[in-house]
């Protein structure tokens, strides 16, 4: 035994919060392993990525499944052969049905691009700038059946400049992902994040809002 969390991460496409994972693995400052990585898309560059840090490449594509259901158990096993301790979600972009998400209830863990409850859904930077923001940036939540609606308990601000277009904005948010979701990991892999029903303890203590990365 390591004394690591043990990790399974999810992903969709190109992996760079995949990436800042591994390299937070590796340089010691996330007391975890990613024991796997699995897509739902096949030939993404994230499974490269997961290859070159030695860590299993999985494919597994929801389109060969009759319905989400059957993916989603297909998709469990999967996972739970490595029994990790988080299952962590990095650009994963399937919406996951009730029964997956009881199963990891309390260690699945997603990286929203808004700061929510602002700007659930997609498009999250267009809809920040279309609607006047001077604030926005990146939440952690531990992932329940209601669509980015689990709690919140890290997240990263930037500001939005004048002159942003939805590609400047997202990539300012990105810088700050990198940084945010190795450390929300890490709170959770040392036990100092739990969930607590609705709610979150932060080292014991119920977390009133969200902590926020300083820049
Ligand atoms: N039950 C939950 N599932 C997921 C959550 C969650 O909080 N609860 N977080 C999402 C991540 N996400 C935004 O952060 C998100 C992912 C996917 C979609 C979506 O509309 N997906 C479509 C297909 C899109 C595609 O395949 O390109 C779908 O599943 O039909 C919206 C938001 C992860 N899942
Ligand atoms: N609704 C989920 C969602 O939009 N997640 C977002 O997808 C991107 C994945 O990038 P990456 O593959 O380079 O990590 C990230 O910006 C993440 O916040």
């Amino acid at each position: 035994m390591s004394g690591k969390a043990g990790l399974v991460v999810l992903i969709s496409g190109r992996g760079s919060n995949l990436q800042s994972i591994l390299d937070a693995c590796a340089d010691g400052s996330l007391a975890a392993e990613v024991r796997a990585v699995i897509s739902n898309r096949p030939g993404v560059y994230g499974l490269e990525r997961a290859r070159a840090a030695g860590v299993p490449a999985l494919e597994l594509d929801h389109r060969d499944f009759a319905d989400r259901a059957s993916f989603e158990a297909a998709l469990a096993e999967r996972i739970d052969r490595y029994a990790p301790d988080l299952v962590i979600l990095a650009g994963f972009m399937r919406i996951l049905e009730t029964g997956f998400c009881q199963h990891y209830r309390g260690r699945m863990l997603n990286i929203h691009p808004s700061l929510l409850p602002k700007f659930r859904g997609t498009h999250t930077h267009e809809r920040a700038i279309a609607a006047g923001e001077t604030e926005h940036g990146a939440s952690i939540h531990f992932v329940t059946p209601e669509l980015d609606g689990g709690p919140v308990f890290a997240q990263a601000v930037v500001p939005v400049l004048a002159g942003d277009d939805a590609d400047t904005l997202a990539a300012r948010v990105l810088e700050q992902e990198h940084r945010l979701y190795p450390q929300a990991i890490d709170w959770c892999a040392r036990g100092r994040v739990r969930l607590d029903g609705d709610g979150v303890l932060f080292d014991g203590e119920p977390l009133q809002q969200p902590r926020r990365l300083t820049p």
